[in-house]
């Protein structure tokens, strides 16, 4: 295959562009992760590989591991195996509150998060901002979809709200999932070379909407995820998908469910934090203390009750998170085993 054929071929699959590995090395992208190895696609098929022995080493810092959405070279072999991460361009990642304190690769690459919510019951301005949040520092633009508009005829005042909340810039896009027209504006985070996640709770139509930037008929969700596992499609796979507007998505199950885990940047709320710094007290509660420049921000209007709200659930669920890893680390510190607390188990049969 020519270079220019190559080079085209890569593209369909994100790729920007930068040397290309050397003789007798291929170059692909890792689509989904198993315990037993990568599967990996090359714009042209998709195959599974392993990671060379050093990627296995102990004490690796996991960053250096490959991820879902990494360009990797690959040595050809019964199986192939992944010998190179090539250098990112952007990383999603989240703390893990596991055994050990570790930062937990989401996806690589990734240069839209596309956060869809639905206009309907589904619509959560709060929990936008959390998506908004887990995107910060990671390179990738997040991107507000609100699905459903053709359902409401009110949504007016919903997005302004939203676009009153939302950082200025966020890009917002309301539109009806199951229409072409309505769904071709998104084409432009979408462009050949562009790599793209879609993210969002079960229902808010991530499937309908996958569909139809797809151009395929229709069908009931389980029977899409039935042909794809089958391999029906041999250009696409579930995990990855290359759009006829020449991006693609990077659709895994690790990917629809992001949960925010506690390391998050609170900075989408940096206004907050600077009144908070302007209480009379240090210590302030922003309760009922005098001189409570957060209390006297709700009173005059300055500041949304609702985005107050968010703030503090946020606040507390990092908290929460901090407080658990915390506790592990100190337990792992102490070499003791870990004690599961007796009366848990009473307790969760009781109830
Ligand atoms: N009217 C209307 N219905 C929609 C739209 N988008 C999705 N739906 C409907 O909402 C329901 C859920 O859509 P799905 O695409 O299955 O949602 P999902 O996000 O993929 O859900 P999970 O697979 O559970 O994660 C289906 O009945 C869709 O037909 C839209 O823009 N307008
Ligand atoms: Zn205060």
């Amino acid at each position: 295959m020519s270079e220019a054929a190559t080079i085209e071929r890569l593209r369909r699959i994100g790729w920007r562009g930068g040397a290309l590995p050397g003789a007798g090395l291929r170059l692909a992208r890792v689509v989904a992760q198993h315990r037993a190895g990568y599967e990996l696609h090359d714009g042209e098929s998709l195959f599974g590989a392993q990671p060379d022995g050093r990627f296995l080493k102990r004490g690796l810092d996991p960053a250096e591991r490959p991820v879902v959405g990494d360009f990797v070279e690959v040595e050809p072999g019964r199986p192939p195996h992944i010998v190179k991460v090539l250098s990112r361009r952007t990383l999603l990642s989240r703390a893990a509150a596991g055994e050990r304190y570790e930062r937990q690769l989401i996806a690589a690459n990734i240069d839209y998060v596309l956060v869809l919510t639905g206009l309907d019951g589904d619509f959560n301005p709060a929990r936008i901002e959390r998506y908004l949040s887990l995107t910060e520092g990671s390179g990738a633009q997040p991107v507000v979809l609100l699905s459903k508009l053709d359902t409401r005829e009110d949504a007016a005042a919903q997005l302004d709200a939203l676009r009153a909340r939302l950082p200025a810039g966020t890009p917002i896009h309301a539109l009806n999932g199951k229409d072409p027209a309505s769904v071709a504006p998104l084409a432009a985070y979408l462009q050949p070379g562009d790599s793209a996640v879609l993210v969002g709770s079960s229902g808010a139509g991530k499937s309908t909407l996958t569909n139809t930037l797809l151009g395929i008929a229709r069908m009931a969700t389980a029977e899409v995820r039935r042909h794809d596992s089958r391999g029906r499609h041999t250009t696409t796979h579930r995990a990855l998908l290359q759009l006829p507007s020449g991006g693609c998505l990077i659709d895994t199950p690790g990917m629809r469910e992001l949960k925010l885990t506690g390391e998050e940047s609170l900075d989408l709320f940096a206004d907050i934090e600077a009144l908070a710094e302007q209480c009379r007290f240090a210590d302030c509660g922003h309760g009922s203390e005098p001189g409570c420049a957060v209390q006297a921000a709700l009173d005059s209007g300055e500041l949304a009750p609702g985005r107050w709200r968010s703030f503090l659930k946020l606040h507390d669920e990092r908290e929460e998170q901090a407080a658990t890893l915390e506790a592990r680390l100190r337990r792992q510190r102490g070499g003791r085993p870990i004690e599961r607390p007796h009366g848990h188990r009473g307790q969760r049969e009781r109830d």
